[in-house]
């Protein structure tokens, strides 16, 4: 079946003064999929990120966002995308279930505040303050926040630093449902095993260029037909496996 584009970037340039930060960047992401994009520090990810969002200006190359073109309409762009907030975005003195009805005011939705906490396993913490919540639990209700607007395209940056390797995983499974209910999925991460796990496809960025695209599956197999061989004999487990299967998956959070 043919694959329908959400997101188009071509020749996507960034310059910061003298410096080029996005050096003509192209790629596509797919409806429906779970896209990452993936690089070392300062390869340009958040700056490609932010530009698609409508935060940031390029110098140069063409957006388009479910076919809308970022230069003739980037109003109708910010309505059809979900970004996550940084911690310092959301009132302290207000309580999940009234951040909630917050930004469905401010995005003129009808919520229900208590379904979506439900959906992202927070219906306990509906009266707790954003600030009182774990971290795992902080990344999950940012993420629940970028559906409120009913989004096409959601993004997240680098949504699991810093959680332990449940929340990881717990947040891993979000990600894919928030996926299979059939919202586009943009995230940026440092962590391989995390690419592997959840993207459909993903770019490798490097110094403000595109090196690759494609499913990890079909990364690794070229790597591997090219010859590449591990010095070590690869393990069926690894150390992560040892610890959840030492101290279980359940989340550690009051
Ligand atoms: N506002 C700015 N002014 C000048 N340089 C900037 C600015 N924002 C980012 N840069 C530089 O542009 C380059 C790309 O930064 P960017 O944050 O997009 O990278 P990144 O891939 O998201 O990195 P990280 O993984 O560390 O978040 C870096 O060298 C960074 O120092």
């Amino acid at each position: 079946m043919e694959k329908r584009t959400m997101i188009a970037v071509k020749d996507l340039v960034k310059q910061y003064g003298d410096f080029t930060a996005v050096k003509g960047i192209s790629f596509e992401v797919f409806e429906g999929e779970i896209f990452g994009l993936l690089g070392p520090n300062g390869a340009g990810k958040s700056t490609t990120l932010e530009i698609i969002e409508t935060l940031r200006q390029k110098t140069s190359g063409e957006v388009w966002v479910d076919g809308i073109n970022l230069d003739e309409n980037p109003e109708a762009i910010k309505k059809i995308i979900g970004v996550q907030l940084q911690s310092s975005g959301y009132y302290p003195g207000l309580n999940l279930v009234e951040l909630i009805k917050m930004f469905a005011g401010l995005y003129n939705q009808q919520v229900d505040p208590k379904a979506l906490l439900r959906l992202f396993n927070l219906e306990d913490k509906a009266n707790a303050r954003y600030k009182a919540l774990s971290g795992g639990q902080k990344q999950r209700f940012s993420i629940a926040t970028t559906l409120i607007n009913k989004p096409k395209v959601i993004f997240l940056d680098e949504p699991t630093t810093g959680l332990d390797p449940q929340a990881r995983r717990n947040l891993w499974d979000l990600i894919q449902q928030v996926r299979d209910q059939g919202t586009t999925v943009v995230i940026t991460t440092h962590y391989m095993d995390e690419a592997e796990f959840l993207c459909d496809r993903c770019a490798i960025v490097d110094s403000g260029r595109v090196i690759a695209v494609d499913s990890p599956d079909a990364l690794i197999d070229n790597l591997v037909a090219s010859g590449f061989e591990r010095k070590k004999e690869v393990k069926k487990a690894n150390l992560e496996d040892v610890f959840i299967h030492l101290t279980g998956k359940d989340l550690r959070e009051a």
